[in-house]
């Protein structure tokens, strides 16, 4: 998509309110010409040269009226361009995180959380920019043409200096703007990039401290940071320049027209209150001048953004961002609109195919590699029945938690087949969301907010379901401990949780919500072996007849197993049941007696023996 047809697409999404805003300020531009032609008669009235016999005070009163209307006007303009640039920016913003939400959860941003910040900000506020000065450039041309006319009936030759400065600034704008746009994108690149440490820094204070670096890490981002002004002034300076070029030439109109005013006056060809004419429309040409070039490095910063817009948009069409979408600024919200709907889980179902229950998960061919690397899973084969428990093993990087993001879609699937009683899901990502398929990611991602509200989500409370996920979970007596219970506010702005205690409050998360498959990422790695004990004991006992997929190298998971898949190197190099892993594959031998773990410890039976 060009810059033209972005700029041309934001118009139409309001094409009404961009013609009011356009009518309004071209209305606005256009006032000037009243009390120019007043002012000329009140000096013409001065000096007996006066067509019109207003009189002294009937031209002051036409001069304030002519003041006050403008004012009138300006105001009036300025509420209707809030309206069109609000909805614009929100309009942009939408279709971007509508974008964002619909990515595989594990790719929705190509660049920091910092970085995509400043896209939705800045580069949406240099669209807005660009598409609201367009009006004011339209308004300007009729302030020109208009003017024009009055003045080449007044004087021709004098016309001619005032306007042509202005064909040599738009001219060498023209020929600046280049330089500009590689200016202005070296800025925002920079800009992002200090947002995006201040992000990373805020986000990893303790692993700076224990690392010992924080002078390391300042060093960076004063680096960082020098970088950005020495951008910030190069664009600076070149936008300053280019304003300084547009209104010099400008003052070199007017010392030319005041010069020839002199001798014209001599001559008596040309009124005071021509002169006055003159110098009263020329203010307002060095206005439109200047905002001429305006627009024009408004239009090439636009392009910028475009760029940056379409880069968050990782290969999808840049129409996305003006695709024509309601913004519910009314007060009718959609989820008031569909609050009916929460009494019915299976109305929950956000993937569009219909839901049945789990028999048999099927994953056929499977494959993904990340873009950078290449790494990640191949091949992968995999048969899930209903109420089964089937843990995914393997050394460090083998493809675990790829495979299981993979399945979810979490990360999108560069081949395979994925089916859910024999039948094809078209999409995981939207498929596998409760009450199909409920997930604790290994890394859990906790708010800064109430610890009921981190393990609800907003979902409402039913029939003790808290409590039990509390229970199941084994986090009731952290819970009695916190000085305010399940109210208790955690995350950077309340009580710091430990690892243990973050990966169960994930785990509670997904409990309370009822699912047919349960995947669990590494879930024991920040736990004790007695709080794991428990946790799979009481997930046995409440889980009825649910699937389980669960990533672990613990002998507490792999010993309760109906199924181990052993990935090595992104594909599944063995399969079975740990007692036959034990006989034939090295890999599994390395894993389960690489595991310090005292046999005491082990509250089940099976290949225990096999120590
Ligand atoms: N975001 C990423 N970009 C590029 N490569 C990645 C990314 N995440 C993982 N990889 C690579 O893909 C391979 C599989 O990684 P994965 O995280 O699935 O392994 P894992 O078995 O879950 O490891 P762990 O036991 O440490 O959790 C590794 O070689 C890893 O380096």
């Amino acid at each position: 998509m060009t810059t033209f047809q972005y700029l041309w697409r934001l118009i139409m999404y309001k094409p009404v309110r961009y013609v009011i805003n356009a009518i309004a300020w071209t209305v606005i531009y256009l006032a000037p010409i009243a009390p120019g032609l007043v002012t000329k008669e009140f000096f013409d009235s001065l000096t007996g040269n006066a067509k019109l016999g207003y009189g002294v005070w009937g031209i002051i009163a036409l001069l304030m009226a002519a003041t006050l209307g403008r004012i009138v006007l300006i105001v009036v303009g300025f509420i209707t361009d809030v309206h069109f640039r609000f909805r614009m920016g929100m309009l942009l913003r939408r279709n971007l995180l509508e974008h964002v939400l619909k990515q595989p959860g594990a790719r929705a941003i190509p660049v920091s959380p910092g970085e995509a910040i400043s896209h939705f900000r800045d580069d949406v506020d240099q669209s807005e920019e660009a598409a609201s000065w367009s009006v004011d450039v339209f308004g300007m041309t009729c302030f020109a043409a208009v003017s024009s006319y009055i003045l080449i009936r007044i004087d021709a030759q004098m016309t001619l200096l005032v306007f042509l400065p202005l064909v040599l600034v738009i001219s060498a704008a023209q020929l600046a703007t280049a330089r500009l746009q590689k200016y202005r994108a070296a800025s925002r690149e920079s800009t992002a990039k200090v947002t995006g440490e201040i992000s990373e820094m805020f986000g990893n204070v303790q692993a700076i401290q224990v690392a010992g670096a924080e002078k390391r890490v300042i060093e960076r981002f004063r680096k960082l940071g020098d970088e950005r002004r020495k951008a910030m002034i190069k664009d600076r300076l070149m936008t300053e320049l280019l304003d300084s070029i547009f209104s010099n030439s400008v003052n070199l109109g007017t010392g030319l027209i005041l010069l020839l005013a002199g001798q014209k006056m001599r001559a008596g060809t040309f009124t005071v209150g021509d002169f006055a004419l003159f110098v009263y429309y020329l203010t307002f040409v060095t206005q439109f001048i200047s905002n001429v070039g305006k627009f024009i490095t408004y239009f090439k910063q636009m392009s910028v953004a475009l760029e940056r817009l379409t880069f968050l948009l990782q290969g999808a069409p840049a129409k996305i961002l003006t695709m024509a979408k309601g913004l519910h600024l009314d007060n009718k919200s959609p989820e008031r609109e569909h609050e009916h709907e929460q009494a019915d889980p299976a109305s929950q179902v956000s993937g569009e195919q219909a839901y049945s229950p789990l028999q048999r998960l099927d994953i056929e061919g499977m494959s993904y590699a990340y873009p950078d690397t290449g790494r990640g899973i191949a091949d992968v084969q995999l048969t899930l029945e209903r109420g089964s428990f089937t843990v995914v093993t393997g050394p460090i990087g083998s493809g675990k938690t790829t495979l299981v993001r993979t399945l979810l879609g979490l990360l999108p699937k560069d081949a395979g087949r994925i089916a859910w009683n024999g039948e094809q899901v078209d999409d995981p990502g939207t498929f596998f969301t409760p009450p199909r398929s409920a997930y604790t990611a290994q890394v859990p991602r906790l708010y800064s907010d109430t610890l009921r509200n981190n393990i609800l989500l907003g979902q409402a409370e039913q029939d003790g379901s808290l409590q039990q996920a509390l229970h199941a979970a084994v986090l009731e007596e952290d819970v009695a401990q916190l000085p305010g219970g399940l109210d208790t506010v955690i995350g950077p702005r309340g009580v710091k949780l430990s690892g243990g205690q973050a990966q169960r409050t994930a785990a509670a998360r997904m409990l309370v919500r009822d699912a047919e498959l349960y995947v669990f990422d590494d879930l024991s790695s920040a736990l004790d072996v007695e709080t794991e004990q428990k946790l799979w004991e009481r997930m046995f006992q409440r889980r009825g007849d649910a699937t389980c997929l669960v990533v672990s190298h613990r002998k507490a998971a792999l010993a309760r197993a109906d199924h181990i898949i052993v990935m090595k190197d992104g594909r599944i190099e063995a399969e079975g049941t740990s007692a036959e892993l034990l006989q034939r594959s090295t890999t599994f031998q390395e894993l389960w007696y690489g595991d310090e773990v005292p046999a005491a410890n082990l509250a089940v039976g099976g290949p225990v023996e096999a120590k």
